[in-house]
């Protein structure tokens, strides 16, 4: 390995020569080192046992009465003393868990089961099931709730249930409006799209990489919602618009309130009830969710921002003797004719891509330039069918390996991408989910796509990563993005794209991020995973100091059009349009022209790279 990956790998402790791992936490011991989280626990553990108990715990019937005995103090059969009736209390107090515990769990599931799939599919899919959706919940959110509760007690009957069942749909929307934010959010995340691309399903990438952000704020929003149904019913029970006949925490509240003068201890037990389980359900939500941000959250705040690039000097290939220029060869392998992309309805169309014809060969790899804004990255989106929301094709032909690939439905497009074509993208940090390790974001697509056991797929994985010249690729693939450097990330992203053994790849800028150094190692790995699988390669890059380290041929873009095709050399040595030559003049300075980056001598196992 050459000093400069070792430098890779080094770039967390230069000191030790090894990877520094931080030091990480189950999501488990991070919520027992929460003192209030894990008191809020033993409280809500004890208070459900003491529910689920009831039969077992309780001294006698919750509703047996004895008037004889109203009001008497605590005894050895009665430790809570008997209410008005003479009920005991310590039964109806353990009942009331039932009731209580059980109607707001009620709520909560009605709600999460209404918000949270519809927010998911709303966020992640937008457009008119959004549209609908949203309709629907503001409705909701527009109807007075009190009265909605009350009038459905009149209509459906004075049972705890059906309130409770009335409340989950009326605060509904509330999970609604969270999971679709924080999906809608998350959805123009990169590595939502470099799953995307590596051929998973929407199912699979919203159960596993969206899913796992939203879960913090609804565990919380549940705790609260749960906090809030069990205050409700307390509070509707108080107004005496409950059951009555149901022991409930709230009607034990109201009893208690009723003959306060005469015995004020009784309101003590239900209040302190509802009190210590409210607050329970705070504390434990809120460490629950501190412990998955620690596991998940915190590898995503302290993602590295990767270093920007540097310019590179352009060497000027040799002339090389080509059929290519103004006749252009057709590809075999990749072939674009007269491609448009716009964006906007059909009466308010932008076309920002216009006619544009591209060819790679197997084997080749053809660079796309131009400046910012020429159109570069709908060409390359449009070959891998994921242009953005809003953008089309508007006519012309996309086809790999003869096959048509704008005639292909979602599904073939996904087999076709992963397997056929690759995707290499240019932010490697972003292009990787934070809440997992490498390998296992590795090996995601190779059991889902290539159906690999969980065993075959990490043999898989450590294999790619030993073959895009990742030392000691067991460690890596146990690491997580943030701990390791932006020329690793890239490293990975390149042995993602390989997983499926795919015949064309498509990297967009894929060095942009990354210092000179790590820039040319990519670059040379590139090459080699060219020369040797005959991977047909197209670049889109600004950088002419990359084009003319790496590509055989060179197509030119500006405002939306290829206006210059030909060979590296004779496209840099002697371009004809004018634009061309400005982006080459731009460029070619009076700096002398650098060697074509080698290899250390040191570098025994990467010697072949440039060969
Ligand atoms: N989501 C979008 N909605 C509307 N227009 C867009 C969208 N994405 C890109 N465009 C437009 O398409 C044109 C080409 O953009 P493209 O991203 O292909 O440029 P590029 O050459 O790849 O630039 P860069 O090197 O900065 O990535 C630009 O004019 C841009 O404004």
């Amino acid at each position: 390995m050459s000093e400069t990956l070792q430098n890779e790998s080094l770039a967390t402790d230069p000191d030790t020569n090894r990877l520094e791992r931080a030091p990480r936490r189950s999501t488990w011991s991070a919520y027992l080192h929460s003192p209030l989280g894990v008191a809020g626990g033993a409280v809500l553990v004890l208070v459900v046992l003491a529910a689920l108990l009831a039969p077992v715990l309780a001294p006698q019937d919750p509703s047996t009465a004895d008037l004889a005995l109203a009001f008497h103090g605590p005894t050895t059969g009665h430790p809570l003393g008997l209410d008005s009736a003479g009920r005991d209390v310590l039964s109806r107090l353990l009942y009331g868990a039932r009731t209580t515990l059980g109607g707001a769990g009620l709520a909560v599931a009605v709600a999460l089961v209404l918000g949270v799939p519809t927010g998911l599919v709303a966020g992640y899919r937008g457009r008119r099931f959004d549209g609908v959706a949203s309709w629907l919940v503001n409705l909701v959110m527009s109807l007075p709730a009190m009265i909605v509760l009350l009038a459905s007690r009149a209509i459906l009957g004075p049972t705890v249930w059906v309130l409770m069942l009335v409340m989950g749909v009326l605060v509904a929307p509330s999970f609604y409006r969270l999971t679709r934010g924080v999906v809608a959010d998350v959805r123009g995340e990169l590595y939502v799209d470099a799953a995307r691309v590596s051929g998973l399903s929407d199912a699979r990438i919203i159960g596993r990489h969206v899913l796992v952000v939203v879960r913090a704020p609804i565990i919380i929003q549940a705790a609260l919602v749960g906090g809030i149904a069990i205050g409700l019913q307390a509070g509707l029970e108080f107004l005496g618009i409950g059951s009555g006949d149901t022991p409930t925490w709230g009607a034990m509240l109201n009893e208690a309130f009723q003959n306060i003068q005469r015995s004020p201890g009784l309101i003590v037990w239900p209040g302190l009830a509802l009190g210590l389980t409210s607050a329970s359900l705070v504390l434990v939500a809120s460490a629950l969710r501190d412990a998955l941000e620690g596991a998940g959250g915190a590898r995503r705040a302290r993602r590295r921002p990767a270093p920007r690039t540097s310019t590179t000097p352009v060497p000027v290939p040799a002339p090389v003797p080509s059929s290519a220029g103004s006749d252009v060869p057709r590809g075999g392998l990749l072939s674009v004719r007269g491609l448009a992309v716009a964006y906007g309805t059909d009466d308010d169309a932008r076309e920002v891509v216009h006619d544009v014809d591209l060819d790679v060969g197997p084997g080749e790899i053809v660079g796309l330039v131009g400046e910012s804004g020429s159109g570069k990255s709908q060409t390359a989106f449009s070959v891998l069918g994921i242009l953005p929301r809003g953008g089309h094709v508007v006519r012309g032909s996309v086809t790999v390996e003869g096959q048509e690939v704008l005639e292909l439905d979602e599904r073939a497009r996904r087999t076709l991408r992963g397997r056929v074509v690759a995707y290499v993208p240019q932010e490697p940090m972003s292009n990787l989910d934070p809440t997992f390790t490498i390998g296992s974001q590795l090996a995601e697509p190779l059991r889902c796509t290539l159906g690999l056991s969980r065993r075959a797929a990490h043999a898989r994985v450590v294999e790619l990563l030993r073959q895009v010249e990742i030392k000691d690729p067991e460690r890596v693939a146990r690491l997580y993005p943030h701990e390791i450097s932006g020329g690793m990330a890239q490293r990975v992203l390149i042995a993602g794209a390989m997983s499926g053994d795919p015949r064309l790849l498509v990297a967009d800028e894929p060095t942009t991020a990354l210092d000179v150094t790590v820039q040319a190692e990519v670059l040379a790995l590139l090459r080699r995973l060219r020369d040797e699988r005959g991977l047909g390669v197209l670049l889109v890059t600004h950088n002419l100091g990359v084009v003319a380290d790496l590509c055989d041929r060179v197509a030119v873009m500006q405002d939306g059009r290829i206006v210059e095709n030909g060979t590296t050399a004779q496209v840099l040595r002697r371009p004809e349009h004018p634009y061309t030559r400005r982006l080459v003049g731009a460029v070619l300075d009076d700096a002398p022209c650098r060697e074509p980056w080698e290899p250390p001598s040191s570098a025994p196992d990467r010697t072949e790279a440039t060969a």
